[in-house]
């Protein structure tokens, strides 16, 4: 009775209660993230800024096409190797027949310049291990084909000479070589796995000292547990990395922890400067960044990196990517479309033509992307807002109109639109009407309809008097 009450009594004030617990114990590393939050310098404010990037797989893969034999591999093309029908000895000397004739970086930059893109990832070394640049680290490169001349250094000089950022894909992954390991189950592994590293090092340490515009790497090929058991050499690769090239920007897709964990270490922070989990997937909400910075690599069929002649499923069509960049955009990160051109250096028609279209949007509407960021608005069916960073300007990339021809917009309190302008025909009348709450109305003209996304820039400013005003009819 009372005895057994005042224990429970005692134990239930002692007893911290559930919302009180303690914050999780932080857990001690070494080879965790050295920083939390964004990367708060200029090189890393500029990869903000872009919005809009490329990504171009090119290499052996591209000369089958995702096809041998006349049969088509349904894998992606770039992998074409570990298909059972395509012997490895085939494989590994196709690059005994690349030689691109119709491989011209003018034009490729050219084709970018025109898509609107700000920057660009390139394959130099894919998972099958062929270099494209003359790497002294092995046989397997540029250098023992047809072609022989570097295809990264004129590459980089082109799309740097069109004000296009390069950054650099390398996959730490290596089929090709005796040393790489999936796992580390024995000494032989360690000691092979150990040589390999010293080869990964190597290679790196050639593509930053040949190109040194390069503005980032952006690592692939980094799952396997004989990467997750190198936290420690990921860890120390990343500094070597930083320190030949400051400012060097490096995503979340090299490290590994000193538990094996990749992108978030034990305790949850981000190892990289920006979250490069996003391929062919974007966040659906703003919680869904975790505060990082975050761009999505986005293949234009439904996957397949590398040329493929037969597209597998859906084609995105110019207005879905362009959607998928209003929502990237939309919650602070980039899209980077992905293009693969044929063993011979030339672009598929589709892959040209979403060039040229994304390009004629952005020469319209760029305002809404570059220099933008999220804005935080609460989010209407009508499409997604950006905020151009440093500014009160808001844009409405808008993909759905209602029936009734009308826009809702709804800033935070105490804020208030004061002009909305048409982007690309600033003469059409559309109308602002003021409703409760500091909200409004956008109304379109009749029948309004450009057939594609278009983009509304708003100007706000902070609503003065007691918010119940007459409806201003502007
Ligand atoms: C950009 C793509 O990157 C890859 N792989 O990406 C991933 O492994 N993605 C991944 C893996 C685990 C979780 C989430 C994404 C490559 O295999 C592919 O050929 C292409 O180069």
């Amino acid at each position: 009775g009372l005895v057994v009450s005042t224990i429970i009594f005692m134990v239930a004030t002692v007893t911290p209660s559930f919302a009180q617990q303690k914050p999780k114990e932080k857990i001690e590393l070494q080879h965790g993230a050295h920083r939390t939050g964004k990367r708060t310098d200029a090189d890393m404010q500029t990869w903000r800024t872009y919005g809009l990037g490329q990504f171009i797989h090119w290499g052996a893969y591209s000369l089958l096409g995702g096809k041998y034999n006349g049969e088509y591999y349904n894998g992606a093309a770039e992998w074409i190797r570990v298909w059972n029908k395509v012997p490895n000895a085939v494989y590994d000397n196709l690059y005994k027949q690349f030689n691109p004739q119709q491989y011209n970086p003018t034009q490729w930059a050219a084709m970018a310049k025109q898509m609107g893109v700000k920057y660009l990832t390139f394959t130099t070394k894919h998972h099958d291990g062929f270099c494209l640049w003359p790497s002294k680290t092995t046989s397997y490169t540029i250098a023992g084909t047809p072609y022989k001349k570097d295809i990264i250094k004129p590459l980089v000089e082109a799309y740097t000479k069109a004000g296009i950022d390069v950054y650099l894909y390398f996959s730490v992954m290596d089929w090709s070589h005796p040393d790489w390991r999936y796992d580390l189950k024995t000494r032989e592994d360690t000691i092979a796995f150990d040589r390999f590293k010293k080869f990964t090092k190597d290679q790196l340490t050639e593509l930053l000292t040949l190109y040194p515009e390069t503005k980032g790497l952006w690592f692939d090929g980094t799952w396997d547990n004989s990467w997750k058991k190198s936290g420690a050499f990921t860890d120390s690769l990343e500094q070597y990395l930083k320190a030949l090239r400051p400012g060097l920007i490096i995503g979340s897709r090299l490290r590994a922890d000193d538990l094996g964990n990749r992108h978030n270490d034990a305790n949850g922070l981000l190892m990289g400067d920006y979250e490069q989990g996003w391929e062919r997937k974007i966040p659906k909400t703003y919680a869904d960044v975790h505060g990082n910075d975050w761009d999505c690599v986005m293949t234009i069929p439904e996957n397949g990196w590398g040329y493929q002649e037969k597209w597998l499923g859906h084609w995105k069509t110019s207005n879905e990517l362009i959607e998928m960049l209003a929502q990237c955009v939309s919650l602070g990160g980039n899209l980077v479309v992905n293009f693969g051109p044929k063993g011979d250096g030339s672009f598929r028609p589709e892959e040209m033509t979403a060039a040229k279209d994304i390009g004629a949007w952005m020469k319209i509407n760029s305002n809404a992307i570059y220099n933008c960021e999220y804005a935080g608005w609460e989010k209407q069916d009508w499409g997604y807002y950006t905020k151009r960073t440093g500014e009160n300007k808001y844009y409405m990339i808008v993909f759905n109109v209602p029936v009734s021809g009308s826009l809702k917009v709804q800033p935070p309190r105490n804020w208030t639109v004061t002009k909305a302008t048409l982007l690309g025909d600033a003469t059409k009348n559309i109308s602002l009407e003021k409703i409760d709450y500091g909200g409004s109305f956008i109304h379109l003209p009749k029948g309004f309809s450009t057939g594609k996304p278009f983009v509304i820039e708003l100007e706000t400013q902070k609503a003065t008097g007691t918010g119940n005003e007459q409806k201003a009819k502007t």
